[in-house]
């Protein structure tokens, strides 16, 4: 599976799980590829490192099964190194960490790529992007958050921007925007170099998550 490496120039979005109906994720996940959607972004919360809790490995795996998307898990969660072989066991096409809980990020993003999942890295807003300088080699993408990890339906960021800007201008690697995407930021976000749009509620709280995908999918690529 090589959905980072094998996506070139394109401009693709995916849904966020968070504002999906869990009871019926594979159905609501379907609709949004109805709408264009080639990846699914699976967050998991442990309610230690954000305030919230969602889903792990098991749902991943089902998730999975249930659909030919590839799934990028998003883990918001302390000792994420312990959670990697579990989830690469589920099938996931990448898993994404916060630096800021990967004691050994070096070890931990190894560890992934060891276990044949591609690997990247999510910059909370505080998070500099110089600092994965040393850590560049090892990363496919580059996830930049536009709200503080921990919900859903949060303000977009506006400084976000900047930030992808510069993310493209250090590693050339492509760029996932994460948080408060919708047809109005998904354009600037673009604009700046963002190649993957990750969004929840703006596909999911409108009732119509595969009109909404489409939508939000056509307005990131009018940034071009
Ligand atoms: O990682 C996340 C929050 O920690 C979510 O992926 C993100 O916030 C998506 O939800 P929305 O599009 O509603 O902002
Ligand atoms: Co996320």
């Amino acid at each position: 599976m090589a959905f980072w490496r094998e996506l070139g120039e394109r401009v693709v979005g995916g849904p966020s799980i968070l504002s999906a109906d869990f009871a019926h994720l594979a159905k609501d996940v379907e609709r949004t590829k109805a709408g264009g959607a080639e990846v699914v972004h699976f967050d998991v919360m442990d309610n230690h490192f954000v305030p919230n809790l969602t889903v792990g490995p098991a749902v991943a795996a089902a998730l999975v099964r249930a659909t030919d998307l590839p799934v990028d898990a998003h883990l918001q969660v302390e000792r994420p190194e312990s959670l990697v072989p579990a989830f690469a066991e589920a099938g996931v096409a990448s898993i994404t960490l916060q630096p800021e809980t990967a004691l050994h990020l070096h070890r931990t993003l190894t560890l992934i790529k060891d276990s044949g999942c591609e690997a990247g890295v999510a910059l909370t807003p505080a998070t500099p992007p110089e600092s994965l300088r040393w850590v560049a080699h090892l990363l496919d993408y580059v996830l930049v958050m536009s709200v503080e990890p921990g919900f859903g339906g949060q303000r977009f960021i506006p400084e976000s921007v900047e930030k992808v800007r510069r993310v493209r201008e250090l590693y050339g690697l492509p760029v996932q925007a994460d948080g408060g995407i919708t047809p109005v930021t998904a354009p600037r976000m673009v604009r700046a170099g963002a190649q993957v749009l990750v969004a929840g509620s703006a596909v999911f709280d409108g009732g119509d998550p595969e009109r909404d995908m489409r939508k939000l999918i056509e307005a990131g690529r009018s940034g071009r």
